[in-house]
């Protein structure tokens, strides 16, 4: 069979799922050759007798895009009568849509559900499974929560379902869906099993994503929480397969929304995304008449299209709502847009009361992996879910990622020292020549071969058929960093490399804030299930993976605080050879969208960017995730190491923090609260860096509410090297707190006032000099001669300890990220006066060790440190400084110059003979 005859018969394929006649497709094919959209156009067009002509179901939006190159005409296989009729039951349009496709085409032949048809016949004599599937170690949803949330029968079900291949509860599903018959429901299991296959390549779902699909198949809300890269997408993405009505998922970032849409591309499901701003017209045309299954829409949009998606709800129908990183609704989430607050015009809308036509309310699906139980509450309130809403949880744990955290200045000065081994792992796997390549070339083909499972079947349109804002990237160059770039490569046997924008006009120092959608110039793009093949030129090899442990080499992501820093180190990453580009929002968008293509083609190694890049984007080989900085929070942090080892592969995600110094919060438009909550937010991410006893992984976990089922996760710095010795702190607790009492007394005495004061609680309001941090540590110095030269940064660490012993706490109404105004508490108090506690053994906290690796746990920054608060020392030093400096370059200068002169080689000889 020659290749052209495959590709025909793949095209016939999926004219035959897009709803047309066999004999139409063979037709069309026959007469403009195998050509999907001249196909279809054939059809609409050029055949007066088509079978949606027939059937009398062309509306009149969908004539006046028939006309239009590129209409996938999915909806003219709807089932609707064009007339105004009753939605119908979704399990209803499955196994309709199901039947009808078998009719026509081949029977679906999803082998993974044949255990769960078993299980199904069994079942259906067995009492109903219980609703309420709460696991002990997920009793996130606190009782409060619960009763918040679901005040009605039923109540909430807490479900966690870590196994891959458990079976449907299909006396359920039956009575969930009124199926008509058996024959019904075994529709809908192949065709889920079938779409699976076909689309996805997978064999089976997860158990969490069925789940999901159960609560839609129930037409009941949903909020789904589980893991980075765990498989949200698909439990909105199959509903869209299944049926012949759409899915609109509502998603924060336009590059997310992009990716999704090249992914879709690639298993071959039509998708577009709608962004703010002015979008193209025809794409939004066409999406609000069915002609794309899946519809990406952020949610400034999606606001305005109400009465269109009302249109679209009646007629070919929405399938689902799903909102994805559902944690934006919330201000407490890390993330927070305030239109995502405004969603809850979907369930108040789109209800059986608003729209006569519906016989359900359209199920909201809402998804996310990093939400607290605090943001969950607020997801319900705010999208006004329903009160039969279905929680499905799973373990937050990713057990192939391993977290360590290091200490650094984490300053243009500290590069080479952190960046000596990442840049090693990728030159010498150049160098390691073709060898290595080959090795990474079977890698990569491996990879889109479970990814693209088209390419396998012919059906890959190798030039790719992405248009509007997708194809025009062909045009968009980076720019050459001139010297830097072709020095940097004269040896290298790949060829010179792309480099990211570098003038002056980008170098401002800002942050990228999660206020916006606009990253990306394109407003909205089509795809239409075909992606260009991934380039190979990915360089590097997989024998480094010897260089570093078990982690195999692939991309890596270095996530920077703000704008400039990502282009300093970017640069210094290219100088040195290394296939790296920057990315924030304020660079050239043609820029962002070929740095994030090449990125997922492999043709970077490394992106150094803000947090405009990160959520949600779904690259299965990122091998490591490194922060250089602080993060704001840990569900930035969790949410960013996410994007790494989405293949299950091991994958490191490291933490580069500057363990001396307290984080500050990064600028940004707060109100009071949100001031209060973020400094919680970032209080709890420097807890992490300063944690050495405790497993990362289970602190994060933890963090999300979850109770870690493991004792360790094995992997991550803690677990690996091991807790530091467990010290006594006795005699310091005991100094640090008599010294506290003596200076304010115990908390009892007063309030603290927002200008720092301490009023008595007498009512008096005798003003009280507030015992700060420092204050407590001179007066410790002053009065202890051992602790004279004591470190600031050591105290710091024990501070915190009894913060958490509940010894003391924060006395200023303010937030802090470290403890800035100790106070003392009543155990602190009963601390003191038990003589009977004789030590109080604890793990000494990052800052500690770190103090102790200076040599001077106690000696401070000392009387030299202190100097530097000085002006006049500080110029002082600075000066001498900067003389020591120049004068080494002079010597070293005249050195050189000396040696290149038969005079310098003399005098350089002579000096020897006298030495
Ligand atoms: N049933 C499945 N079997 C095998 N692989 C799957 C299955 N479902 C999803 N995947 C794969 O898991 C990867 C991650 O999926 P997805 O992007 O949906 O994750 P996510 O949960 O949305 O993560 P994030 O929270 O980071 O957005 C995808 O590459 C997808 O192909
Ligand atoms: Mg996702």
């Amino acid at each position: 069979m020659g290749e052209n005859d495959v590709f025909a018969d793949h095209i016939i394929a999926e004219l035959i799922d897009m709803g047309f006649e066999f004999a139409k497709a063979i037709e069309a094919i026959e007469a403009v050759g195998p050509c999907l959209d001249d196909a279809v156009e054939f059809i609409l067009n050029g055949s007066s007798d088509s079978k949606m002509a027939k059937n009398g179901q062309v509306s009149s939006n969908f004539t006046s895009f028939t006309s239009q190159k590129r209409s996938l005409g999915k909806v003219v296989m709807s089932s609707h009568p064009s007339n105004r009729m009753e939605q119908s039951s979704i399990s209803h349009h499955i196994s309709s849509f199901g039947r009808t496709k078998r009719s026509i085409s081949h029977s679906a032949s999803g082998t993974s559900f044949s255990g769960m048809k078993k299980l199904r016949s069994s079942n259906l004599n067995h009492p109903k499974v219980p609703d309420v599937c709460m696991n002990s170690n997920m009793e996130l949803a606190s009782q409060s929560f619960q009763q918040d949330v679901q005040t009605h029968v039923p109540p909430i079900e807490l479900t966690e379902l870590p196994q891959e291949n458990g079976s449907f509860r299909s006396e359920q599903i039956s009575h969930l869906c009124n199926f008509e018959s058996e024959e019904a429901e075994l529709d809908w299991e192949d065709k889920v099993s079938s779409v699976l296959q076909k689309h996805f390549g997978f064999s089976s779902l997860k158990g969490f994503q069925k789940e999901a699909l159960e609560a839609w198949l129930a037409h009941r809300d949903c909020l789904v929480l589980a893991a980075t890269g765990s498989g949200k997408s698909l439990c909105f993405q199959i509903p869209a397969l299944l049926t012949s009505k759409i899915v609109i998922v509502i998603s924060p970032l336009i590059s997310l929304m992009h990716d999704q849409c090249l992914n879709l591309a690639k298993h071959r499901i039509s998708a577009c995304f709608l962004g703010s701003g002015q979008p193209d017209r025809s794409v939004q045309c066409k999406a609000m008449n069915g002609v794309y299954r899946i519809v990406y829409v952020c949610p400034e949009t999606i606001l305005r299209l109400m009465e269109p998606l009302k249109r679209l709800a009646e007629n070919p129908g929405i399938a689902l709502f799903a909102i994805d990183e559902v944690h934006c609704v919330s201000k407490w989430g890390h993330d927070f847009r305030p239109d995502y607050g405004k969603l809850s015009v979907l369930r108040e809308n789109f209800n059986t009361c608003n729209l006569k036509f519906l016989k359900f309310d359209i199920p909201l699906m809402a998804l996310t992996a990093t939400a607290t139980i605090p943001v969950r509450k607020d997801i319900f309130k705010l999208l006004h879910m329903s009160k039969e809403t279905r929680i499905v949880l799973t373990s937050f744990f990713r057990p192939n990622l391993r977290f360590s955290v290091k200490h650094s200045r984490t300053t243009a000065s500290s590069y080479e020292k952190d960046f000596h081994e990442l840049i090693k792992t990728y030159t010498m796997a150049r160098m390691s020549g073709k060898k290595g390549l080959k090795h990474l070339l079977n890698d990569l083909e491996d990879d889109s071969n479970s990814s693209c499972k088209a390419s396998d079947d012919g059906m890959s349109d190798e030039n790719g058929k992405l248009v509007n804002g997708i194809k025009s990237l062909e045009d968009d160059h980076f720019y050459e960093d001139s010297d830097d770039a072709s020095s940097a490569n004269e040896d290298s046997i790949v060829p010179p490399l792309r480099q990211n924008q570098l003038t002056a006009e980008y170098l401002e120092d800002d942050l990228d804030l999660p206020d916006s959608v606009n990253e990306f110039d394109v407003s909205c793009g089509e795809f239409l299930g075909t992606y260009p093949a991934e380039s190979s030129e990915f360089c590097g090899a997989s024998e480094v993976s010897d260089l570093q442990g078990f982690v195999e080499q692939g991309p890596t992501i270095i996530y920077m605080p703000t704008r400039k820093e990502t282009q300093e180190l970017a640069k210094y990453l290219c100088r040195s050879g290394v296939r790296a580009a920057a990315y924030h929002a304020k660079m050239p968008k043609s820029h962002l969208r070929r740095v994030h293509e090449d990125f997922h083609q492999n043709l970077l190694e490394v992106v150094v960017a803000t947090i405009a890049f990160g959520m949600g984007i779904d690259k299965s080989n990122v091998r490591r995730i490194i922060h250089y900085g602080w993060p704001q929070s840990l569900d930035a942090y969790y949410q960013e190491v996410g994007r790494a080892g989405r293949d299950g592969k091991p994958s490191d995600c490291t933490l580069y923090a500057n363990l001396s110094r307290i984080p500050s919060l990064l600028p940004s438009q707060r109100s009071e609260e949100q001031t209060k909550q973020a400094y919680k937010m970032l209080s709890n991410c420097f807890r992490y860096g300063m944690n050495t006893a405790t497993c990362r992984a289970k602190v994060l976990v933890k963090y999300f509410g979850e109770e870690f089922s493991y004792d360790k996760c094995n992997l991550c710095d803690i677990c690996v090297t091991g807790a530091p010795e467990m010290q006594n702190l006795k005699e310091e607790a005991d100094i640090f707190l008599r010294v506290l009492r003596a200076e304010c007394g115990s908390s009892s005495i007063g309030t603290v006032s927002h200008d720092g004061a301490i009023y008595s609680g007498s009512g008096s309001r005798r003003f009280i000099e507030k015992p700060n941090f420092k204050m407590v540590i001179s007066k410790i110095r002053e009065q202890f001669h051992k602790f004279a030269a004591s470190d600031r940064l050591w105290w710091q660490g024990l501070a915190r300890i009894l913060e958490n012993m509940g010894y003391v706490r924060e006395g200023d109404i303010s937030p802090h990220v470290s403890i800035r105004y100790p106070e003392l508490t009543d155990l602190g108090l009963r601390f003191l006066h038990l003589e009977s506690e004789k030590t109080l053994y604890a793990y000494p906290e990052a800052d500690m060790l770190l103090s102790v690796q200076k040599h001077k746990p106690h000696s401070s920054f000392s009387e030299w440190g202190r100097g530097w608060a000085d002006p006049e020392i500080r110029r002082q030093r600075l000066q001498a400084k900067k003389f020591r400096t120049r004068k080494r370059k002079r010597q070293s200068r005249k050195h050189n110059q000396d040696l290149n002169t038969v005079r310098g080689r003399l005098a350089a000889k002579l000096s020897k003979y006298k030495h």
